[in-house]
């Protein structure tokens, strides 16, 4: 007999618990409905099943329909037990073991080793039906769109909150790149497919564990913050210049990653008009949502119209779509790049459509900007402090794009209508995000556009 406490989910407790989730992505819209897609039970013991992965239909009375999902078990969902290091494991597991379930297909990564790569402690949580050793098993706590649990710092399960029906795109580039032996990515080992009007859709992903990795923000934070600290004049080469050397190598890594991404999907052309018009279309969706960029409408449409006017064909390729120093991490030999799932805020058709690699390059160079204006968001910083601010920015531009040459032969900083266009697109981009999910961060992209619109650099 059922356990009463597993029995499904109550739908008016759903609508309540799902807005204050950091990963439900609708704020401010009132759930009017929520309905089951699919349910899939796993694991556990006559007591009921230790986790089940539930696939929602979210329905509002302004705006679409939105899908997520849910895995009582291991979320604290109401009236539904949670034991996370059980529900955990039975994902694992399911997964090592090639489980079909329901609509659901767990399966290890072909030529990637699961489970047999698995270390002596996993192995052994794995076959063993007793409770697992909590200590095993931890969800990482950190903001993030998604909910990530790491087995004993070895490999990461990422569970998708928000769905949409189809391959996802971290998981589609994750494999592709995994597949050309790329260095640059957390190796692909599994996934959890289930399925979403009628397509095959991706539901979770495993991948290898980086322990003690530190995000390039961090690191380029704490190198800021040292420049600050020194105001002897050579403090950047001093006291900053040892992110100069990860700039290069993160400069090189993304050059790699994209000539994998080349290889893997192949290349094509746009025409400089049709990008400008992109562009342009972005900026005016941005105005309606952000009245305070209204004021540079003018100077980034003449920006566009300049760059509509190039005579060569812009090469373009899939990408990382949304690459920033937080989706760096620096692994005991490498850069790691992370989350190919592309800007939140667009839809997936724009996300997985090609670019020019200058996009990536862009919001690398945005970032490096960031890094330098964050730490001093709340005072007016003096003169001396916004020269060696504005010389670790260069330093760390040049190292980049270097890096970027290195591994490429081609200098990003060449092509700099282009890259300027993109620049500007991705703060377009920013403003909106700033101003719709981080308010107070808002004035960071726009002071650059006040910046960039006197003549000034970033
Ligand atoms: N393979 C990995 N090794 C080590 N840490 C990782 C790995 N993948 C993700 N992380 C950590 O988890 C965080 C969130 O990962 P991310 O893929 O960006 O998830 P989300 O889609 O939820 O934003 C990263 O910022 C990083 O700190
Ligand atoms: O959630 P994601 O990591 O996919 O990306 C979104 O959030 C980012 C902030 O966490 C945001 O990045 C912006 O802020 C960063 C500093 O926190 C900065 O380094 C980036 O250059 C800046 O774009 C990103 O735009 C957004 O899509």
């Amino acid at each position: 007999m059922t356990d009463p406490t597993h029995a499904p989910v109550n739908a008016a407790h759903l609508a309540a618990w799902l807005p204050e989730q950091r990963w439900f992505r609708a704020k401010g819209h009132a759930v009017r409905e929520v309905r089951p897609v699919s349910s899939v039970p796993l694991g556990g013991d006559g007591d009921g099943p230790a986790a089940r992965l539930d696939l929602l239909e979210v329905r509002f009375d302004d705006r679409a329909p939105q899908y997520y999902q849910v895995v009582p078990g291991l979320d604290a969902v109401p009236s539904y037990p949670a034991d996370v290091p059980a529900a955990a494991l039975a994902l694992l597991r399911a997964i090592a073991g090639g489980v079909e379930r329901g609509t659901n297909r767990f399966r290890p990564e072909p030529g990637t080793g699961l489970p047999d790569r698995l270390g002596p402690r996993l192995t052994a949580a794995l076959s063993d039906s007793g409770p697992p050793a909590p200590s095993l098993v931890r969800v990482l706590a950190a903001e993030q769109s998604n909910t990530s649990i790491v087995f004993d710092d070895e490999v990461i399960l990422k569970i998708f909150r928000q769905v949409e029906p189809g391959l996802n795109l971290d998981l589609e580039l994750h494999r592709a790149l995994t597949r050309l032996g790329s260095d640059h990515v957390a190796p692909l080992l599994g996934a959890v497919e289930g399925e979403l009007q009628g397509e095959p859709t991706t539901l979770g992903m495993l991948s290898g564990y980086a322990p003690h990795a530190v995000d390039g923000w961090a690191m380029a934070l704490a190198s800021v913050r040292d420049v600050l600290a020194d105001d002897a004049p050579a403090a950047v080469a001093r006291s900053g210049g040892d992110f100069e050397f990860e700039a290069r190598r993160i400069g090189a890594a993304v050059g790699e990653v994209h000539a994998d991404l080349r290889t893997a999907f192949g290349v094509d052309v746009a025409d400089p008009a049709d990008v400008a018009a992109d562009f342009a279309a972005h900026l005016d969706e941005a105005v309606a949502v952000v009245p305070a960029l209204r004021s540079h409408a003018p100077f980034l449409h003449a920006r566009y119209r300049r760059l509509a006017g190039l005579s060569t064909p812009v090469p373009i390729q899939r990408v990382h779509g949304d690459l920033h120093l937080g989706q760096l991490l620096r692994t005991s030999h490498t850069w790691w790049l992370l989350d190919f799932e592309g800007e939140p805020a667009r839809p997936l058709a724009q996300r997985r459509a090609p670019r020019s690699p200058l996009y990536d390059v862009a919001g690398l160079l945005r970032s490096l900007d960031y890094a330098t204006h964050y730490p001093v968001r709340d005072e007016a910083p003096d003169a001396d402090a916004v020269r060696r601010l504005s010389q670790w920015s260069a330093l760390n531009r040049e190292a980049l794009c270097a890096g970027y040459a290195d591994s490429t032969g081609v200098d990003p900083g060449s092509s700099q209508q282009l890259l300027e266009g993109y620049v500007l697109d991705r703060i377009v981009y920013e403003v909106v995000y700033e101003a719709t999910v981080r308010p107070a961060w808002l004035p960071i992209p726009l002071a650059t556009l006040d910046r960039l619109g006197a003549g000034m650099p970033q």
